[in-house]
């Protein structure tokens, strides 16, 4: 059960806000919903897109612009938070990526983070079941994209799950957590120092393990300022090559890693997804 906090009528469909408590999470939860009126089918397919990095589920309702193409594929877009939330939830003060809003979809072992900080077993079991409950949803049909730590979110959850989320594509994912500063921190503090539990985190990791029967999608921006240090698209992309997983990397020259990339191709990726998921 959740509560519809809001609701408003946008391209032909309603743009919600819900919130449930989480048991996985142990706290209150907020999720966007985009459900396009449905005019043949009783009910359609699924794409739950993960946020970056300082996100909520609010950003990409209000940023990405999926809400026009989403309506004329018959796509419902589900967006959760990127953490567990409430003054009871551990944080990293002055650290914008780590604690909240940085959840990494991952489930943290370490004390204090492992109490709340489950957004992998969030994302792959509470949610898909409250979108099942709660939406015209064919729960047969999910996919799942990202931006960032949401398309490591993305790339990792589907690689894991491919029966739960059937297509994937991500922006400017992180691809490779166990070799990057962000991943590196985050893993360390939410599994603890020993690197060989990072590795079910880290997509190039498990694509070598792996590989998908999905084609995967990803786009990347040249003028990313976190390509080299954080991103490093091409490490995937030689675990692909080497593991045989069929990969579509589009270098976006001169493109940043803002909304305005992402609202740029979220067209693309959409159609990417409602081909599969509905041919
Ligand atoms: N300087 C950025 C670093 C984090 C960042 O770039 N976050 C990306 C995802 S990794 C984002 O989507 N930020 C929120 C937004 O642009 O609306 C910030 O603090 O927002």
């Amino acid at each position: 059960m959740a509560d519809l906090v809001s609701e408003t009528r946008c391209f032909g469909g309603s743009q919600r806000t819900y919130e449930h408590r989480s048991d996985s999470c142990g706290c209150a939860m907020r999720l966007a919903a985009y459900v396009p009126d449905l005019l043949e089918s009783a009910t359609a397919p699924v794409l739950v897109y993960l946020s970056g990095l300082t996100c909520t589920e609010e950003n990409a309702t209000t940023k990405a612009g999926f809400q026009r193409v989403a309506a004329e594929l018959g796509l419902i877009v589900v967006a959760p938070d990127t953490s567990p939330r409430g003054d009871h939830v551990p944080d990293a003060e002055d650290e914008y990526d780590f604690g909240k809003g940085a959840g990494f979809y991952l489930d943290a072992t370490e004390e204090p983070w492992c109490e709340n900080y489950r957004m992998k077993s969030y994302v792959t079991g509470e949610l898909l079941r409250l979108i099942e409950g709660e939406l015209p949803a064919d729960m047969a049909r999910v996919g799942i994209t990202g931006h960032s730590m949401g398309g490591h979110g993305a790339l990792t959850l589907h690689l894991k799950n491919p029966e739960l989320f059937k297509t994937v594509s991500a922006f400017a994912p992180i691809v490779a957590p166990t070799e990057v500063p962000w991943g590196q921190k985050a893993l360390s503090r939410y599994l603890g120092e020993d690197p060989s539990r990072w590795a079910a985190y880290d997509a190039s990791r498990l694509v070598r393990e792996a590989p998908s029967a999905a084609e995967i999608l990803v786009d990347q921006g040249t003028a990313d300022n976190f390509l080299e240090e954080q991103l490093r698209p091409h490490l995937f992309e030689e675990a692909c090559r080497e593991s045989g997983q069929k990969l579509t990397l589009r270098m976006q020259e001169g493109y940043d890693h803002s909304y305005y990339f992402v609202s740029t191709f979220i067209e693309d990726h959409l159609r990417w997804h409602a081909e599969r998921l509905t041919g």
